[in-house]
Formats: structure tokens, C-alpha cells, sequence
């Protein structure tokens, strides 16, 4: 029975909505005007004092998936805030809003949930796409950016169903703090198409839908009808696609690439960043990039986008596409892949060897990763495979036997599945490999040298690709842009130091990002996509930055 007459201290709605809520901040006159007098403590503070008492705060919790979980509540109670935070303190922060916490909180995502982020679109009731959006009440000039996941390969740690709407709530507090995307122009999506996670299907708790994920012609419709919702009501907005599998990731890039402004992080993003860490060791090899032998561990959405980039890398460098190609040799669970495959996925038949090359490969059952190490020598060793610990000493060592300056990149996300760590790499590898990972690794010493491992994550080059295409008005995400995005990236590097990153560094992000975005809205016009042109494309990407402040009349 409803109880009448109680008094309800409701929370005023100014400080429930995250985006207008300064809490204590707001001032004697806002808290008037407002409605909220005697409703706070009676001091005023700047917005200095707050982040100093959340950064404490933030400090005396238990663990870095407590530290998460607060600073979503903060994200969900005050968002000016929380951004305020995550800027001052984005390389420390970085990892524990985004990879690798980031999959602890996926994976925990029924058990924590404290209040919704995003839209949840279900594939039982697409009819309710455009109703969903609707209630955010925005108009067709009103959004920049979509993140959306289907949550079926979410980092290297499989299918984790609606949980997945934390990976887009994460690429969005990027795209923030790394580019000032403005966060009241974003919006978060979960693709809810099932799970076949039966730890999440038996779990009493889980938040989505309780049955396997849907497949074919149901599953090609509800992301038809996303994409056609999405553009239609937000004309503007570039599409992020996160975490697909690889049956989809790469096929609804191909089937829609064209015709809607898509952009997939894993295989575009994660290629863009790679060929950048790429870009600058070739500077140390002195080997020219044409001249390259790259072998892919873990042939799916990351590892072929990568293959793609660094083979159009080659074809630019002189190589003809025929010789790029053949410099690329793919390593899956079936071992070294061949063209005789009955399995292959269509991106990658490209790479798959002729069977008659490679007669004589294998030492075992299948032509294994070592096996295919010795034949090839690669000079890039690049790990997308999910598989811990691939990357063995003999594997190494056979890399580093056969080249003075091995390119090795285990990228594998979260930390439990990396091909090897880099204290190991360097050490089996004499100090002579050039590494970067997926992670935040802390330096290593080894021979007297400090070696600053470069992070190769997409999020060191989705924020400057997202602002250059937005800024611009892009009508699609091209090759050139992808490429300018690398090499700007690269450009930024300084390896005359032994030991230096390949990348640049992580408390640089916003300013690294600014230096892409500008690349990248500059080739969107050379390339004859871009919708503006911009006068002062530097002093645009500045002025489009948003910035965590308070508004100086506090609305
Ligand atoms: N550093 C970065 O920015 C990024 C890193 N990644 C990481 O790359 C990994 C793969 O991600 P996606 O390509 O999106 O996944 P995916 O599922 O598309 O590809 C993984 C591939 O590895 C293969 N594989 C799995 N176990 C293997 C084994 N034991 N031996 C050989 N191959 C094996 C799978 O068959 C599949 O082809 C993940 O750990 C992810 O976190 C992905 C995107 C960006
Ligand atoms: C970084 C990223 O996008 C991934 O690991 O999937
Ligand atoms: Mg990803």
C-alpha cells in the first residue's frame, strides 16, 4: 500500500542529474535560484576542493574494481566532476576505467549494477529501437558519437552479454578525458542479443536477456535496423562498433563500411595504433617497411585488421599488393593457415598460404607457432590470440636468433591473456627486441637499459580518429584517415634514447590526441569525405575540446 502524507526528503532533480549536479560547489545564489536551499552542507567549495576530496576517497577503496565502482558512482552523481578527475589523473586512472579493470567490471556487471548507463536495445523487441532513443529527448544536431557492443568478444575475455554496456560506458570516458568529445553528446549502447555464457544464463542476477545469442537472418536485421534508427535520428553521429565477434566485427565493417559513418575499433582503431608502434620501430631496425615479414598470432578481428594496415603500409613503401601480401603469414588455432582450410573466415583467406609452400613445415600435427617462427623469421611477431603465454622463451629466442631487431607486440588484453610480458620478452631476446603490449606495463631494466613499453591500445588513437571525423563532418572513416591517424601518432615519438617507447606516452594523451585529431580531419578533406572544411583545423580541434569546468553562470 502506498503511504500517504510521509514526508520525502526527495533529492532535488538538479542534484540527481549527473549533468547538472556540482553538489557542494553550487554557490549561495545557485543553491536559492535552484531550490536548494538548507538541502547541502552550508560551505561552498571550487570544484579544486571536491576533486581533492574524491581523489582521497578514491584512494581508501579496497582494490582497483572498488576503484572502479566508485568512480562510476561518481560518473552517475556529478559528471563534470568526474571528468574533472579522470583528466588530472588520466595515466593512473586510465586503467582502471578502461582496460584491464574495465573487464573485471564487465564480467561483474549484474552483481555491481547500481544504476543504468546507456540505452539497452533487446534483439526480442527491435521495434523498440527508435522508442528507446527517444526518451533521451535529443534532436538530430544533438549527437556526436554512438558507442555501441554486442558484447560477444568483449577484450580477449569472450562473451559477457549485457555486461558488454560497460565497454562503451569506458571507450566513452576516453573519448572524453583523452579528446573532450562532449559527454551530453554521446551515447552508450547495448546490443542485447543473448548470451551463450551459461555462467551469466544460470546466474539468478543476470541483467540480460536469458537465452543464447541470436544468430543469421534475426540478428542481420536488428543491426540493419540500428544502423538505419541511429543514422536517421542522429544524422551526424559517428558509429562505433566495440567488441563484436569475428564473424560479425569484420562483415558488418564490409556490408555497411560505405554507406554509414562505422567506425570498429578493434580491427580499424587497434590496426591504426599498431601500425603507428610499427611505424616508429621500423625507424630503429633501419629495415624498410617493404621489406617486412609480419606473423599474426590469433587471426580474428584485431590481428587481420593489423595484417591489413601494415600490408597497404608496405604497398605504399613500394611494395606491389601481391609482395605485401605474401609478407604476411596468419597463425590461428589450426595452426599456420592455408588456403586448403575448409574454415577460414573470409578476411582472412587473403594471407592463407598455398598448402604446397609449406609441405614440409610442421614438427608435429599441425604447423605451430614455432614452427612457422623458424620458417619465416619474421621481423613483427604480433600476438591478438588471447592465448597467455604463446610467447614462449624457444619462441622468442628462434624470433631473436634469426633477426638482430625483432618487432614483438603481444597485445592480448586484459593481463591474464598477454602472449608474454615484456620483462620476459626482453630478456630472452638479449635487450634487442622492440616491444609494446596492449596494457600499461611499467618500465623494465635489463642490461643497465630502461625500456619504456609503449601502450599499442586502440585508446592511444580512437579519441584523436573520433574527434578529427566528427570535427570535420566525415561522411565515412577511410583508409587515408586511418593512416594519417598512424602516422601522426608516430610522428610524435622520440627514439633517440636506448630503450625509448615506441609510442608516446600515456600522460600525454590530450595533447598526443589534439596532434591526431588535426591529421585526421585534414585527411578527411584529401580524401573528399569531409562535409567542413576547416580554416584553422589546430585552433578548431582546441576550441572543440570540452572541458571539465563548472559553467561560470552554473547552469
Ligand atoms: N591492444 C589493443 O588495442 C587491442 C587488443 N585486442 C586484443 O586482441 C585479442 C583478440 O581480440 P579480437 O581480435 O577482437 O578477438 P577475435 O575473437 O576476433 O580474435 C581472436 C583470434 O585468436 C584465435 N585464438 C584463440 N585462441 C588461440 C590459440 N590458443 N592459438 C591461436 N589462436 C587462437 C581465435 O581463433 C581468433 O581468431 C584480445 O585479447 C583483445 O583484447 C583487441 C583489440 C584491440
Ligand atoms: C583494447 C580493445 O579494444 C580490446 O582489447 O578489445
Ligand atoms: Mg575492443
Amino acid at each position: 500500500m502506498r503511504a500517504t502524507n510521509t514526508p520525502t526528503p526527495a533529492i532535488p532533480a538538479v542534484l540527481n542529474d549527473p549533468m547538472t549536479n556540482h553538489g557542494v560547489a553550487f554557490n549561495q545564489a545557485e543553491r536559492e535560484a535552484l531550490g536548494l536551499t538548507g538541502r547541502l552542507p552550508t560551505a561552498v567549495l571550487t570544484l579544486e576542493q571536491q576533486a581533492q576530496r574524491v581523489y582521497q576517497q578514491l584512494q581508501e577503496q579496497g582494490g582497483d574494481l572498488a576503484k572502479n565502482v566508485y568512480l562510476e558512482q561518481l560518473h552517475d552523481r556529478n559528471e563534470t566532476l568526474y571528468y574533472r578527475v579522470l583528466t588530472d589523473h588520466l595515466a593512473e586512472l586510465l586503467p582502471i576505467v578502461y582496460d584491464p579493470t574495465i573487464g573485471d567490471a564487465i564480467e561483474r556487471y549484474s552483481h555491481e549494477y547500481r544504476r543504468p548507463r546507456g540505452i539497452f536495445l533487446s534483439i526480442d523487441a527491435p521495434q523498440d529501437i527508435a522508442k528507446a532513443f527517444g526518451t533521451l529527448r535529443l534532436g538530430p544536431e544533438d549527437v556526436d558519437l554512438i558507442v555501441c557492443s554486442d558484447a560477444e568478444e568483449i577484450l580477449g575475455i569472450g562473451d559477457w552479454g549485457v555486461g558488454g554496456i560497460q565497454i562503451a560506458v569506458g571507450k566513452l570516458a576516453i573519448y572524453t578525458a583523452a579528446a573532450g568529445i562532449d559527454p551530453r553528446r554521446v551515447i552508450a549502447v547495448c546490443l542485447d542479443v543473448g548470451t551463450d555464457n551459461e555462467g551469466l544464463l544460470n546466474d539468478p542476477l543476470y541483467l540480460g536477456n536469458r537465452h543464447a545469442r541470436v544468430r543469421g537472418a534475426d540478428y542481420d536485421a536488428f543491426i540493419r535496423q540500428y544502423l538505419e534508427t541511429t543514422s536517421t535520428l542522429f544524422p551526424h553521429a559517428l558509429l562505433h562498433f566495440e567488441d563484436f565477434g569475428p564473424g560479425n566485427a569484420r562483415r558488418i565493417l564490409e556490408t555497411y563500411g560505405a554507406d554509414y559513418r562505422i567506425f570498429n575499433d578493434d580491427v580499424q582503431g587497434t590496426g591504426a595504433i599498431t601500425l603507428a608502434a610499427v611505424l616508429s620501430a621500423v625507424r630503429v631496425t633501419g629495415i624498410p617497411m617493404r621489406e617486412q615479414k609480419l606473423l599474426v598470432f590469433g587471426a580474428g578481428s584485431a590481428g587481420v585488421g593489423i595484417a591489413d594496415q601494415i600490408r597497404d603500409a608496405m604497398v605504399r613503401d613500394g611494395a606491389t599488393r601481391e609482395q605485401a601480401t605474401a609478407r604476411v603469414w596468419l597463425v590461428d588455432k589450426q595452426g599456420l593457415l592455408t588456403s586448403d582450410m575448409t574454415d577460414l573466415r573470409e578476411f582472412q583467406r587473403p594471407y592463407a598460404r598455398d598448402p604446397g609452400e609449406v609441405a614440409d613445415w610442421s614438427s608435429g600435427e599441425v604447423i605451430s607457432l614455432l614452427d612457422a617462427v623458424r620458417r619465416v623469421a619474421p621481423t613483427i611477431l604480433l600476438g591478438t590470440s588471447t592465448a597467455h603465454g604463446a610467447f614462449a622463451q624457444e619462441v622468442v629466442q628462434a624470433v631473436s636468433e634469426a633477426v638482430p631487431r625483432p618487432i614483438i607486440l603481444p597485445l592480448s588484453n586484459p593481463t591474464s591473456r598477454i602472449e608474454a610480458m615484456p620483462a620476459d620478452v626482453l630478456a630472452w631476446s638479449g635487450g634487442r627486441a622492440l616491444v609494446a603490449t596492449g596494457l600499461p606495463i611499467p618500465p623494465v631494466e635489463y642490461a643497465g637499459v630502461t625500456y619504456q613499453i609503449g601502450q599499442a591500445n586502440n585508446a592511444l588513437v580512437y579519441p584523436g580518429l573520433g574527434l578529427g571525423t566528427i570535427l570535420a563532418g566525415a561522411r565515412t572513416v577511410t583508409g587515408g584517415m586511418l593512416i594519417a591517424a598512424a602516422e601522426a601518432v608516430a610522428g610524435q615519438v622520440d627514439l633517440s634514447t636506448p630503450g625509448a617507447s615506441l609510442l608516446p606516452p600515456v600522460e600525454n594523451l590530450r595533447a598526443s590526441t589534439a596532434i591526431t585529431a588535426v591529421a585526421v580531419a585534414q585527411a578527411a578533406a584529401a580524401e573528399g569525405v569531409a562535409a567542413r572544411r576547416l580554416a584553422d583545423p589546430v585552433q578548431a580541434v582546441q576550441d572543440a575540446m570540452w572541458q571539465p569546468v563548472y559553467p561560470e553562470d552554473g547552469a
